[in-house]
């Protein structure tokens, strides 16, 4: 028999559906608007983090979580900038905006194989951590995270500020988004793990699913303070991602 070539899937032949926890205050950054639609070069971080997962090429559907006063006030920010997304109210965490805007993909798109959620802050992430986020989720890994490695040393200390114990920093990563599902898994996480936790996968591990993590990227960077923001104007006027 002519021995057959393997077959893989590409992440452009997923066509995942990435859910966009938007609906922080973004009290941190302190602009008295919703972080999501704070401008950088005149264009709301949410616009660049939405074109961003839509530009990957692997992206299919995009679900917003937005503040429920801004669900309208958003769903046209997104139209006037060319993109296409369903927009749902978020709730009082990042936790509930999620959960959400996940019931919402499960209702209009229950085909939908691989699930991606993505913080609006962290809108100038590279195409190339979408991808092999996407990547690692069809080669089958039921939940992926990207990560980069730790700079400093960590302290953990007690509520007076006492330091503990020195936990070995090999052996820790710091974690950003997209967060890559299998959606079976990341919908039965959501069902029966606690009410809330940091990040998604953190919801998986309470379910005992293994986590799987590939490279991060500096640009993922979560925009939290005045300083972040100074730092996306320079990743913006650096280009594409080195
Ligand atoms: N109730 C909430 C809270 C947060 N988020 C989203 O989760 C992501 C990560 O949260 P963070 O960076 O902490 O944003 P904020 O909650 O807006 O920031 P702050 O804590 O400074 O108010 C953001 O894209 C934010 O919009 C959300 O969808 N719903
Ligand atoms: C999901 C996350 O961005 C991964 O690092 C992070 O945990 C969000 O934390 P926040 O306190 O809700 O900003």
């Amino acid at each position: 028999m002519t021995p057959q070539p393997e077959r893989t899937t590409t992440p452009e032949q997923v066509n995942a559906v990435a859910i966009v926890p938007a609906a922080g205050r973004g009290e941190r950054l302190g602009f008295g608007v919703p972080k999501a639609l704070v401008p950088v070069r005149g264009t709301a971080l949410l616009t660049h983090a939405v074109r961003g997962l839509l530009d990957a090429g692997c992206v299919r559907h995009v679900v917003v979580a937005a503040p429920p006063t801004e669900v309208e006030g958003t769903a046209e920010l997104l139209r006037a900038a060319g993109l296409t997304a369903a927009v749902v109210a978020g709730g009082a965490d990042r936790t509930d905006s999620v959960r959400r805007a996940l019931r919402h993909v499960v209702e209009i798109i229950p085909d939908a194989r691989v699930v991606l959620v993505h913080d609006a802050a962290r809108a100038f992430t590279p195409g190339a951590v979408i991808r092999s986020v996407v990547a690692a989720v069809a080669a089958g890994a039921p939940a992926v995270v990207p990560v980069l490695p730790v700079a400093d040393t960590v302290k953990q200390v007690d509520p007076a500020g006492t330091v503990l114990a020195t936990p070995d920093r090999a052996a820790l990563r710091v974690v950003q988004t997209p967060q890559g599902f299998d959606t079976a898994t990341l919908t039965r996480a959501y069902a029966e793990a606690g009410d809330s936790a940091t990040d998604d996968a953190g919801l998986v591990e309470q379910i005992g699913v293994p986590v799987a993590t590939v490279p991060g990227h500096h640009y993922a960077m979560k925009i939290t303070t005045p300083f972040d923001l100074a730092i996306a104007e320079f990743i913006l006027s650096a280009g594409e991602a080195p």
